[in-house]
């Protein structure tokens, strides 16, 4: 974009107009928006695959909708949305194409890095998947044997961040799926502890450790990798060649992968134009397709296709991602709203929130446009949240009756995962009647004269009063299968997608983890150097006593 050219977003008219709606509207009722509206509760859904969204509790009314879309209108986010597809580099701050798309696309599809006459990327992505899914069926079958002769039965994820949370967040989803002896464990801490208590009751004969990094230099991946070939050969009284039989590495950069010892032969290959945030579906699910078997990892790749194709092709009135990234907007730009929450009602679900805050936050935690220019308006919330039931009995106190206006999401599914024994899978309609109870007491929550009509004391009437009208969007499928969660994350993707490309800021970049990275570097020298070796006379007073307290701690 031609900064010149540039509107300021705050300026547009499409803005405007919304802070006038927001005004205008006031304080509108959730119960009155449903009384004038009988049908509201059909009316504000709509279908993607197998997720049905009901948007009916969001404070807004048909006007609002319409100048949300207008607004995206003007923002040009379908035209960056086709850019993205097209593989033109969007990723601006570090020259590269934002290609997630591509690693789900069908056999016979072209997508050009670049854009139009670059390398089609689609052959690369299927000959890895296709290595990929050769070597899970060796260690699912037993073929692949660690150096002692002995089949592999644990696999050990070595990564973190986008090289963690996706295969941690997506095997843990779908563990109910995994039809083999065979577990699979996830490090990803730098404190040595996260490494002793993942493998202290394996028998390394027995693991595979899969080192997971994009750029094969992340200080704490790197680290975890080496004392985890110490480990194994050490427990195998085995030399350096036994490293090729238990481990394997997932990265873009072969000649960091060689010098760390792994045979190129057992690296499985991805992309600068695939983010980490966004990679699980790449070489990074490794761990997940060994567990699952390639072909639900494949029907998990159709899911989020299916998605993909829904964002790029549906109408604005239809469109979920769209619709779903400008309710974010209303309420963070509009309501003054700082943080989203996630509450999926499904056990399985537990580590999806850590993961769509990784995806959301490092995505949309941006405080310059795409030209640097600061921006004059709120970007990404902090996202949040736990499964629904276990947050009912902590936090939605504050939901339901705090000072915050915290618009949720809410995951949930008619049916219990297959693998559920009967008795179990009997308590699903209980899960559910939580789930839709909680939609319903945070949208219409309870007035003074309903309490006071059950009878409760005078003086307890405020206190057991719920004002409601606090947002919810219900996202409803019948089954979590490897399809649907590939249709969430998606979903998730496309609608961090929409924001970014709304508030004008570059959704494909993390420089923000970079100066913590750096400050280490210069700190890890100054706790472990002989006294009087090494001066902290640069740091500032609160870093060099804190330094000077951890060495004293340490009788250094
Ligand atoms: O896969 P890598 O290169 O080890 O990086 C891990 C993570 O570190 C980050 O770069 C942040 O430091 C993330 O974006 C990324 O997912």
């Amino acid at each position: 974009m031609n900064p010149a050219s540039r509107t300021e977003l705050s300026q547009r008219p499409q803005w405007t107009a919304l802070a006038d709606h927001r005004a205008a509207l006031g304080e509108v009722s959730l119960r009155q928006l449903f009384a004038d509206d009988p049908r509201r509760g059909e009316r504000y859904t709509l279908q993607v695959g197998d997720l049905h969204i009901d948007y009916s509790k969001q404070l807004v009314t048909d006007e609002t909708l319409t100048l949300l879309r207008e607004l995206a209108e003007a923002t040009g986010v379908a035209g960056l949305r086709d850019a993205m597809y097209r593989g033109e580099r969007i990723n601006t701050t570090e020259n590269r194409a934002v290609l997630h798309t591509a690693l789900r696309a069908p056999r016979g599809a072209v997508i050009e890095d670049g854009g139009p006459g670059g390398p089609n990327v689609v052959p690369e992505v299927h000959e890895v998947l296709d290595r990929m899914a050769g070597f899970a069926e060796k260690v699912r079958s037993g073929e692949w044997t660690g150096a002692t002769g002995r089949p592999l039965r644990t696999i050990v994820n070595i990564g973190i961040g986008g090289s963690d949370l996706g295969p941690a967040m997506a095997y843990e989803v779908l563990r109910s799926f995994s039809d083999r002896d065979l577990t699979v464990r996830f490090v990803s801490n730098v404190d040595g502890a996260d490494l002793y208590e993942s493998v202290r009751d394996l028998d390394p004969a027995e693991t595979l450790f899969i080192v997971a990094s994009k750029t094969f230099t992340t200080i704490e991946t790197v680290t975890n990798a080496e004392a985890a070939r110490r480990w194994l050969l050490d427990g195998l009284g085995a030399g350096p060649e036994a490293v090729a039989r238990h481990f394997v590495a997932l990265s873009t950069n072969a000649e960091k992968v060689a010098e760390f010892g792994i045979d190129p032969a057992n690296m499985f290959e991805f992309w600068d134009w695939v983010g980490g945030r966004y990679s699980y579906d790449s070489a990074i699910g490794l761990s997940l397709m060994v567990a699952i078997g390639p072909e639900r990892f494949r029907e998990m790749l159709d899911g989020f296709h299916l998605v993909d194709e829904h964002f790029r092709t549906a109408p604005p009135e239809a469109n979920v991602p769209l619709l779903l990234g400008l309710l974010g907007i209303w309420y963070g730009n509009f309501h003054g709203a700082q943080s989203h929450v996630v509450l999926p009602y499904s056990h399985y679900l537990s580590r999806f929130a850590a993961y769509l805050q990784q995806l959301d936050m490092e995505s949309n935690g941006k405080r310059v446009q795409r030209d640097g220019v600061p921006v004059a308006w709120q970007t990404g919330p902090v996202v949040w949240g736990t499964p629904g039931t276990n947050g009912q009995h902590a936090y939605y106190q504050l939901l339901h009756q705090g000072t915050k206006l915290i618009p949720a999401d809410f995951i949930g599914f008619a049916r219990p995962v297959d693998a559920l024994p009967p008795g179990l899978a009997g308590q699903h309609d209980l899960l559910m009647a939580n789930f839709f109870a909680q939609t319903q007491a945070l949208a219409f929550g309870r007035t003074a004269e309903e309490v006071r009509a059950e009878g409760v004391p005078e003086e307890l009437v405020p206190h057991r009063t719920f004002p409601g009208d606090r947002p919810t969007t219900t996202i409803l499928a019948d089954e979590l299968t490897p399809s649907v969660l590939g249709q969430l994350v998606a979903l998730y993707e496309h609608k961090v997608f929409v924001q970014g490309a709304v508030w004008g800021i570059d959704s494909f970049d993390q420089w923000g983890v970079e100066l913590g990275k750096v400050l280490a570097k210069e700190v890890e020298p100054l706790l472990t150097a002989k006294e009087g070796e090494r001066s902290t006379d640069s740091l500032d007073s609160s870093t060099a006593a804190l330094v000077a307290r951890y060495r004293e701690l340490r009788g250094r």
